[in-house]
This record gives structure tokens, sequence and C-alpha cells, in this order.
């Protein structure tokens, strides 16, 4: 079912995975600042609270279906946040992740070239081989990972586009939202230690994690700007995943004997994870007037959404 407001003269603003963490955020704001028209859609039902914008169910790994939303609905910008994210599944069904996180993408740039929309596409750290972040929008990509491989065959099909196209990159990205298909790691160190459990997390990979709602004013950003080329929008705070469980518990007054110190030859997961990455964040904050928050603030803001959301 779509949920339909009237049309507006609005400019048209299309979110691509809008049930997810960051398209949740895009909505809101979106919706909170009122100059877009704004559309959500996602593969099932909606499951965004609030109002305000018109839900359309579209599956972007069915051309035909992309192809007829986009050109009926004709939207000035597509931010084409949508994407198989779980990193380790993307590697056990590459097959899957290629349709999610390429073919979809080329219906997409395909349909966005037919009503000229701007192009925001969300990509990732991931497309680098974490040798020597943090790293600028002008460095070498190179993925050590398959889900990395399709976000960077992503960009690639973007950077060619008949139509104006931004590239937003980021970093492993924490919040809460409604009913999420996955988890990060303020929310999963959280849940761990509240349940006594132990865990043990890594302090050889480096990182710049990213407030959900810093990513997505980056994205809304670059779409009033109608911002052209690829930046970087994440936090700014460099932290190993060790260092950012320690301040959680530290926040949220758990027991920090329960967080084990360990390194990435011990601990391992099915797709390699890039060692050391983050991003130099200049650009976007110069050309764009981003502003993310601390990592610290980020916690303390997710703290009060748990507790509003518990409420
Ligand atoms: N999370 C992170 O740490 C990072 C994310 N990114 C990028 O940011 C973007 C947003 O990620 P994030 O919000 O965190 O991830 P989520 O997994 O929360 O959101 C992704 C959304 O895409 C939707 N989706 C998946 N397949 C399809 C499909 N076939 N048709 C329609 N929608 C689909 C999912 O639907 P459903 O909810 O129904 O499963 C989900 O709502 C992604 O492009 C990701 O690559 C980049 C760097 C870090
Ligand atoms: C689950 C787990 C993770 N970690 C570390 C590994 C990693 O550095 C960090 C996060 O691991 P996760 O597997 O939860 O998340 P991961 O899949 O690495 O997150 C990635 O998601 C995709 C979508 C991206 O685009 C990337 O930018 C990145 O954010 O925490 C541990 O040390 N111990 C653990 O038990």
């Amino acid at each position: 079912m779509d949920i339909s407001i009237p049309s507006s003269n609005k400019p048209k603003i299309l979110i691509t995975g809008a049930n997810g963490l960051l398209g949740q955020k895009l909505v809101e704001q979106l919706v909170e600042e009122g100059g877009f028209e704004v559309i959500a859609t996602g593969k099932g039902p909606c499951r965004l609270n609030g109002n305000g914008y018109t839900y359309q169910v579209l599956d972007i790994t069915n051309p035909l279906e992309v192809d007829q939303v986009i050109t009926r609905l004709a939207p000035e910008t597509i931010i084409h946040g949508a994407a198989m994210t779980n990193v380790d599944q993307c590697e056990l069904n590459q097959e899957a992740c290629y349709e999610a996180n390429v073919k979809a993408t080329e219906y997409l740039v395909k349909a966005a070239e037919k009503v000229q929309s701007h192009f925001i596409f969300v990509s990732t750290d991931f497309i680098f081989s974490g040798n020597d972040g943090p790293y600028d929008e002008e460095a070498k990509a190179e993925p050590v990972n398959f889900y990395g491989e399709t976000k960077l065959i992503g960009e690639n099909l973007v950077r060619n586009a008949k139509t104006s196209w931004a590239i937003a990159r980021t970093v492993l990205v924490y919040g809460i939202a409604n009913d999420l298909s996955r988890s990060n790691i303020i929310l999963w160190v959280k849940s761990s230690l509240e349940a006594g459990k132990e865990i043990q997390v890594v302090d050889d990979q480096v990182r710049t994690p990213t407030l959900a709602e810093d990513l997505a004013a980056g994205c809304i950003l670059i779409a009033k700007q109608k911002a052209q080329g690829i930046f970087n929008i994440s936090g700014a705070d460099v932290l190993t995943p060790y260092e950012m469980a320690m301040m959680t518990a530290d926040y949220f007054g758990l027991k920090k004997e329960l967080i084990h110190k360990t390194d990435s030859t011990r601990f391992t997961q099915p797709a390699k994870r890039p060692m050391k990455t983050g991003f130099v964040i200049d650009k976007a904050r110069k050309e764009l007037g981003y502003k993310p928050k601390t990592f610290q603030e980020g916690i303390a803001i997710l703290a009060k959404q748990i507790i509003l959301a518990s409420s």
C-alpha cells in the first residue's frame, strides 16, 4: 500500500532504502525542513513512523519497477542509500550482493538519466584497502571484500552517469531507528554488556564512526546545494572499535571488564575488514558547511533516543 499525500509544487526528492537507518533519518529531516516533497521508497511495507511523506514500494532489483516509479514520479533529486549492507552476508552470498549493490544501481542511474534527476549515491570506506587511512576524496580505491567491490562498481556507474551526480562516502554508521534490519556498534556493545555477555573487540582497526543523523544532514546539504562530485561525510573522531566500546560502556555505566581487547588476527569475520580507514572531512566542511557531532555527543544523542523509544 502506498501512503500518499497531496502533491505540491515543491521539488521532489526520492529516497531508496527509506526503511533503513540512513533512510529513516533522511525522511525525518527532510520532512522537518519542508523544502522538498519527500518520496520514501523501500522493499515491502513502510516501516517509517510519522507522516508528511509519500511511501512507495520499490524493490530496486526489479528493473521494470525502477523504471516505472522513477519515470512516473520524475524526482528532481534521488538519494540512493538502499543496499545489501551486511558485509559478511555479501561475502557469503555474492550473487544477491551484486544484484542489490551493482545491478540495482545501474537500473536507478538509467532511470535517473531519463528524467535528469540529481543522483546522490551513498558509498563507503570499504572501497579502500585500509593500508593507509584516513582517506581524502582523491585516495586510490582498493577494496578487500566483496561488499566493498560492489560499492566501488556502483560508484563508477554513477561517475559515468549522463545526469548530475554526487557520491557521499561514509564510515561505520551508528544510530537507532524503527524496526532496523541490522544492528550497529553502539547498540551491539550496549545490549551485550547489559546482558552480561563478554565481548572481544578489536583494537587494531581504525574508523571515523558516523552518527546516522550527521550522514543524513550531509546528504541533504548535497541535495540542497545540488553539489557535484565526491564528499566524505563521516565523523571526525579517529577511533578503534575497542575505544568506541569502552566509551559506550563508560557513558551507560556498564561493566568494562566484559570488554576484552583483541586484534584482527584473533578476531576474524567471514569478510576481511580494511584495517585503517576513516575519512578526512575538510572538503565537506568547507564546501558544504558539514558539521558532524563528536562520538561522545553521538552516544548522548543515541541515549536520549533509546529512552524516548522505550517510553
Ligand atoms: N551502516 C554503515 O555502517 C555504513 C553504510 N554505508 C552505506 O550507507 C547506505 C545506507 O546504509 P544503512 O542505512 O546503514 O543500512 P540499512 O541496512 O539500515 O539500510 C539499507 C536499506 O536498503 C534496503 N534494501 C536492501 N535491498 C533492497 C532492495 N532490493 N530494494 C529496496 N530496498 C532495499 C534495506 O531494506 P530492508 O530494511 O527491508 O532490509 C534497508 O532498508 C548503504 O548504501 C550503505 O552501503 C556506508 C558506510 C557505512
Ligand atoms: C561484531 C564485532 C565487531 N567488531 C569490530 C569489527 C569492526 O571493526 C567493527 C564493526 O564490525 P561490524 O561487523 O559490526 O560492522 P561492519 O560490517 O564492519 O560495518 C561496516 O558496515 C558497512 C555497511 C560499511 O559500509 C562499513 O563502513 C562498515 O561500517 O567492530 C569486533 O571487534 N568484535 C565483534 O564481535
